[in-house]
């Protein structure tokens, strides 16, 4: 397999990539979703980035619990279940994502519950914007908005609020809940792109409209089909933005992805999600990727194919090709 042939727009050198493994689940409540990370590199990823792909690879071999930044007590706070784990760990990861991202690596983070992209996203944008002057684009292809406000959340699980807090339409001031979430770590809500939506709360609806978020459901997908649902979210955010992809497998729909732990019917082929991932990389402007919610306990029959669709869109985005 020959290298990468698309150059990168906004990266110093077309293969240096970080890896992130993060054993984390504490943004929602079943167990499992941390051993995502040890399942995915078993399944052979690391290898296939570097042997296949030819990608230089930054990884300190580890899958991070950061179980040292476990409170003794955790109690509910505006709602939220595990604020100040899953604050501590965001932070934390936040400062590991940028570290890669500020030396212009692409950074892959493996999850992980979907909460941990408080940490990626805000760790990317802060190197984007000090590296290149630039507000970065956000892709979110999941089955949920994940943009709910503690208020707003029916659930009290913080997987269902990244968005929230990344766009600032949620925010705290207690520096141990995310108050230490600063402006230059944020994202616009117009450089915003949702692709997959199908389950969304009724609060999340108001959110989505009244801040005019560009959002391509199921039903977009069904009537314009997927090739033209790219053409239109890239077009929205435009040629010349670095963008983070942050994907959900729960966007694929169980007959592909069942071992997660929100599955929603209705959702995306496998072919759909590569597809997805293929016309990003192709773009050139692909800064960052998260693979998030697999659970491997989940499901047992289902957890070796829902590893293997992880893998998949991973490598798709990382500039696998079919010829
Ligand atoms: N990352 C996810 N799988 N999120 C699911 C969120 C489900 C629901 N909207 C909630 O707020 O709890
Ligand atoms: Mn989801
Ligand atoms: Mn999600």
């Amino acid at each position: 397999m020959d290298a990468p042939t698309i150059q990168p727009k906004f990266l110093p050198t077309q293969n240096e990539l970080g890896v992130i493994a993060v054993g984390f689940s504490g943004g929602q409540c079943k167990a499992g979703v941390d051993a995502a990370p040890m399942a995915l590199i078993q399944a052979g990823l690391i290898n296939q980035l570097k042997d296949e792909l030819e990608y230089n690879i930054h990884y300190d071999g580890e899958v991070h619990s950061y179980s040292e930044l476990m409170p003794k007590e955790d109690p509910d706070y505006r709602n939220m279940k595990n604020p100040l784990a899953v604050s501590a760990v965001t932070q934390t990861l936040s400062k590991q994502v940028y570290e890669h991202a500020k030396e212009g690596r692409f950074v892959l983070t493996l999850g992980g519950d979907h909460s941990i992209a408080i940490g990626t996203v805000s760790g990317t944008a802060k190197a984007i914007r000090e590296r290149l002057g630039r507000e970065m684009a956000v892709i979110w292809v999941d089955a949920h908005a994940d943009i709910n406000t503690p208020e707003s959340s029916e659930s009290g699980n913080i997987h269902g609020m990244p968005v929230a807090f990344l766009t600032g339409l949620a925010a705290e001031k207690r520096e141990d809940i995310f108050g230490w979430l600063k402006d230059d770590q944020k994202i616009s809500v117009k450089k915003l792109v949702y692709i997959g939506l199908r389950d969304i709360d009724r609060g999340e609806k108001k959110i989505l409209r009244d801040n005019g978020i560009k959002a391509f459901s199921m039903h977009d997908i069904d009537r314009h089909g997927i090739g033209k649902v790219m053409d239109m979210a890239l077009g929205w955010i435009g040629s010349d933005t670095p963008i983070h992809l942050s994907f959900d497998v729960d966007a694929l729909d169980p007959m592909w992805a069942p071992s997660t732990g929100t599955p929603v019917r209705g959702g995306l082929t496998l072919r759909e999600g590569d597809f997805i991932a293929e016309c990003v990389h192709e773009t050139g402007s692909l800064v960052a990727l998260d693979l998030v919610e697999v659970n491997p306990s989940l499901e047992s029959e289902g957890a070796s194919e829902t590893i293997r669709a992880g893998c998949s869109i991973i490598r798709c985005a990382l500039g696998d090709t079919l010829l």
